[in-house]
């Protein structure tokens, strides 16, 4: 069943060490199917070389497993949270990338400090803490906290905007309309994080902030809304 699933989500696993963002097992990517309520993932603590497509695991939306003979990842019940809350997202990325780990390590947002940023994400990467056990059961409204939907929710972040979180002491995780889509947020992600990073570094006097008709510009551009300076046409 899903086999055309299961050789998408493998194929964006493997992009992963190809792009520098896992060592060893870390890491894993998932993608939906929303007709038929499942999503498939990388199976947990399979090493990347010895990995196959028919290793892939195949979910439901309450992370039980519903075909494939290993454990889907640990982090299946944050993957299985995000696409009951988020209905436009189709694909997640999970990596232990080192400059976005630094970053979550650091409980410090990504800032939005150049147009490389701008035109993935519209502002800065959020830290987050990792999702309640009350959110991962599906009792998200009892949560308080500053877990990942709530961080998106308080701040009325729009997902498909910033298709990004650090998670608090562990690491990024990105997302978007497919699981290739997602990888390539995780690789922009992990690229800003070192350049903000180093423009930090070089320039402690001021705010590394890109101006906002520059994230404006960039964004907007690249993602189908004209943006003039200071002003965003509909
Ligand atoms: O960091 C952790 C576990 O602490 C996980 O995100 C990472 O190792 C990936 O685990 P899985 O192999 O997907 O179960």
């Amino acid at each position: 069943m899903l086999e055309e699933l299961k050789q998408t989500v493998y194929e964006a696993n493997m992009a992963l060490p190809a792009n520098n963002l896992v060592t060893l097992t870390w890491g894993n990517v998932s993608q939906i199917d929303r007709d038929k309520g499942v999503f498939a993932i990388k199976p947990s603590g399979v090493d990347y070389n010895a990995l196959k497509p028919e290793d892939i695991v195949i979910v439901d939306l309450d992370g039980h497993v519903v075909e494939g003979n290993l454990n889907p990842s640990s982090d299946t019940p944050t993957h299985a949270f995000l696409y009951r809350h988020w209905p436009d997202i189709g694909g997640i990325v999970h990596t232990h990338s080192k400059w976005a780990v630094a970053f979550a390590q650091a409980g410090m947002a990504v800032p939005a400090a150049g147009t490389t940023h701008a035109d993935t994400f519209y502002g800065d990467v959020p830290v987050a803490d990792k999702l309640t056990k009350e959110e991962v059961e599906g009792a998200y409204e009892l949560n308080t906290g500053k877990s990942i939907a709530r961080v998106f929710d308080r701040d009325h972040i729009d997902p498909m905007a910033i298709p990004g979180v650090l998670t608090n002491d562990h690491g990024p995780f990105t997302w978007g309309e497919n699981a290739m889509a997602a990888v390539h947020n995780a690789i922009v992600l992990d690229v800003v994080s070192e350049m903000a990073y180093h423009t930090m570094t070089l320039d402690t006097a001021t705010d590394v902030h890109v101006p906002q008709y520059l994230l404006d510009k960039h964004y907007f551009r690249k993602h189908g809304k004209n943006a003039y300076y200071g002003q965003v046409q509909s």
